[in-house]
């Protein structure tokens, strides 16, 4: 849980307010400084004593008895959007004309090993350490609040403007696809006059993305449907050719109602390495980048993609997502990790 104003972006506070969950699944970290001397915590060729494995493990629960019910809605909500996340994929696929079921290696207990040059269509990146078995990912699904604030007042000055940031610009960095629910902030309205309010509202405090031109463009919520964000994962490993759209969140004024939203980031496997993502990525996707440069301009320097997970390094997903949560909440970072580590990874 984050309380208000306490998450930093762009090295501000986020006016907003979360609570965390993700997929149910059972803590495998091992803490060597608790086994008897003879485990090294190798687990199937998974090293489960780096720091990242920390970040899965079972929820904690409200009890059942404040909260009546919220497991099981969280879990049935958890289920099918996971289960619509798996068939998106499959839409990528078929959009990027490659085997449906190409990337279901990272969604199931599975070996990594790079698809065949005839499955894949000819990637070559090489697979280190070929038959690990994938452990299945780790959704997150955080329950957000954007309530009223002075601090963005109708003044519209940009210094106020700045002042009244719900969330600040960024890229999911948490996994593959995000799905994103803007909850609706009123009921339906009934007249002209209040639907005009409605988008209004909208308009001021409402998820907005960086259009190719820099332009901030506003995505409100629209009733019955989810925002698909493509995460830094998928930028990185189609080398540009899909970007990771930038959008923020700007936070309500004093007299507009509070806003809910409720992402969940798709996971993928904390110890798989950028360069074992990308073996599953044919040329033929990568080539589109070039495609996508002459429609939108030029997208995010290799460096920027690289610098992110470090490509063919040992560097793994899991340690740019600690990475990005020890600097987005330093608190709850050094409560767990020690500041030590905060100091490194937030280097
Ligand atoms: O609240 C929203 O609509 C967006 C939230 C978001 O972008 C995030 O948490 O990554
Ligand atoms: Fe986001």
């Amino acid at each position: 849980m984050t309380g208000f104003a306490e998450e930093i972006t762009l090295g501000k506070n986020d006016l907003r307010e979360q609570f965390d969950f993700a997929t149910e699944l059972p803590a495998i970290w091992q803490d060597l400084s608790n086994e008897l001397p003879t485990t090294n915590g190798n687990h199937h060729g998974h090293d489960l004593t780096q720091p990242y494995w920390r970040l899965r493990g079972p929820n904690q629960w409200p009890p059942e008895h404040l909260l009546p019910g919220f497991r099981a809605a969280f879990e049935a909500y958890h289920d099918a959007v996971q289960e619509l996340s798996y068939k998106f994929v499959h839409l990528i696929e078929e959009a990027f004309g490659i085997n449906i079921g190409t990337f279901n290696d990272f969604f199931r207990s599975s070996h990594t090993s790079a698809p065949s040059a005839h499955h894949n269509g000819g990637a070559n990146a090489s697979v280190s350490g070929g038959r690990r078995a994938n452990m299945p990912p780790q959704h997150r699904i955080k329950l957000l609040k954007y309530p009223p604030s002075s601090s963005n007042s109708s003044s519209n000055t940009d210094n106020l403007k700045e002042e009244g940031q719900g969330v600040g610009a960024h890229k999911d960095s948490s996994g593959w696809l995000t799905f994103l629910y803007q909850v609706p902030r009123r009921p339906a309205a009934e007249t002209e006059e209040a639907a005009g309010k409605e988008e209004e509202e909208e308009e001021e405090a409402c998820l907005q993305v960086l259009s190719p031109t820099n332009k901030w463009l506003p995505a409100p919520s629209i009733p019955g449907t989810f925002v698909v964000n493509f995460g830094k994962a998928m930028e990185s490993a189609t080398q540009g050719a899909m970007r990771a759209t930038v959008h923020r969140v700007r936070a309500p004024s004093a007299t507009s109602p509070v806003r809910y939203s409720i992402p969940f980031f798709q996971g993928l496997p904390l110890d798989m390495t950028m360069s074992e993502i990308r073996a599953f990525i044919p040329e033929s996707v990568r080539e589109l980048r070039q495609r996508q440069e002459e429609l939108d301009g030029e997208g995010p320097s290799d460096e920027e993609m690289d610098s992110w997970t470090q490509v063919g390094g040992w560097d793994s997903l899991g340690r740019a997502q600690l990475r990005k949560w020890v600097k987005s909440h330093p608190d709850v970072g050094g409560k767990w990790y020690g500041n030590e580590l905060v100091e490194a990874y937030s280097a």
